[in-house]
């Protein structure tokens, strides 16, 4: 297949996707977001830059975002928050991060393809992602390798909900590229 080929069947996929995804779930996190005092951020590999990118705009927004194990990540607290995106939920890093947050008393959502997974027990907030997990082997749900189409998914599926977020304060792109980094 050509190139362009095989871009629209990742469109195809990301389509049948958002019918897996309930409504219900996103809006617990964006309440869950708005109701704590700093947002904290984490994910390996290709997860973790989707967590990082979504940083990135809650930032923009006006938020008190960070991603654990950057320098300038503060303390987290009991009125905090923690995002773990984990397609399989059981990434080694990831566990102990999203335990601590849990015994230090805050919250912790999981973006996850495994709700029913180490993390997605762990988590108070759980948005279920369609995709397959890394280590899946072939399948019938894509036709991408590994946890492509997950990673994908947690890229647009923040982008919506900043776009959701938008909509609930009044943010337009003008006022939140007026908090871009502009030592770039
Ligand atoms: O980088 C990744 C890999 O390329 C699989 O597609 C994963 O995002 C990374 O290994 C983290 O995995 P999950 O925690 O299961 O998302």
């Amino acid at each position: 297949m050509k190139t362009t080929e095989y871009l629209t069947k990742i469109l195809e996929e990301h389509t049948q996707a958002v019918d897996l995804i309930a409504d219900e779930e996103a809006e617990e996190l964006v309440n869950s977001i708005t109701n704590s005092k700093k947002v904290f951020v984490t994910g390996a590999g290709r997860s973790g830059l989707m967590a990082k990118s979504f940083a990135m705009r809650m930032m923009h927004m006006g938020i008190d975002a960070y991603v654990v194990g950057e320098t300038v990540a503060p303390t987290f607290e009991e009125d905090d928050i923690l995002i773990v995106a984990s397609g399989s939920g059981e990434t080694k890093t990831l566990v102990p991060i999203a335990e601590k947050a849990k015994s230090i008393g805050g919250k912790v959502a999981a973006v996850t393809l495994s709700p029913e997974s180490t993390i997605g027990n762990l988590a108070d907030v759980t948005l279920k992602l369609a995709g397959a997990a890394k280590d899946q082997g072939t399948n019938n749900k894509t036709i991408q390798p590994m946890g492509s189409l997950f990673e994908q998914s947690l890229l647009l599926v923040f982008d919506a909900i900043i776009l959701r977020f938008m909509d609930k304060k009044g943010l337009d792109t003008t006022k939140m590229y007026g908090k871009h980094a502009n030592l770039e």
